[in-house]
């Protein structure tokens, strides 16, 4: 269980379904030493957080589940770096509840059958509205 919660953390990162998330401000703010006025939505680009090389490390492009072996807040320079969920009072709800879900999938799926990716599978991540694999996710199942 603790090794399929690091795999599905890495597996956010690297793929975090909403690539962004946004906030509005609603007084003049004061970020990293720029002033926004009331009224500017801001864009936060979580896709390109998750793949920043200063923070994650020169291996940030792999896929390496082990970095949250110590939790998310030791898995990158920055503990708030990680935020397939989003951030702050507005976060995702349903957040447990999805995590926890695929975890009873995963379980049932590795138990009753082996999978691999199928020879046609190309690798191309597509954001559109949500991240997806462009060319679809065709996997072979084996019964067990
Ligand atoms: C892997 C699955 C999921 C991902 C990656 C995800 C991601 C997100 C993100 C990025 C936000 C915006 C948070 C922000 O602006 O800071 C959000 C909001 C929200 N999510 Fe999810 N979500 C997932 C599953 C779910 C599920 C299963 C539910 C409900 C059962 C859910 C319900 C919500 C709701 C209601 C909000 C709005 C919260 C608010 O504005 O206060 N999400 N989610």
């Amino acid at each position: 269980m603790v090794q399929m919660t690091m795999i599905l953390y890495e597996v956010l990162r690297l793929y975090p379904p909403g690539t962004s998330f946004m906030r509005k401000t609603y007084k003049e703010t004061v970020i990293g030493g720029i002033t926004y006025p009331a009224g500017v939505i801001i864009e936060l680009p979580m896709s390109f957080i998750h793949h920043d090389p200063d923070t994650w490390g020169s291996d940030v492009h792999e896929f390496r589940p082990d970095r949250f072996a110590e939790g998310i807040s030791m898995a990158s320079k920055d503990p708030s770096a990680f935020l397939p969920f989003g951030w702050g009072p507005r976060i995702c709800i349903g957040q447990n509840f999805a995590l926890l879900e695929a975890k009873i999938v995963m379980c049932i799926i590795i138990q009753n059958f082996k999978f691999e990716l199928a020879p046609t599978y190309t690798h191309e991540p597509h954001p559109a509205m949500s991240l997806h694999p462009m060319h679809g996710a065709k996997v072979k199942l084996r019964a067990i």
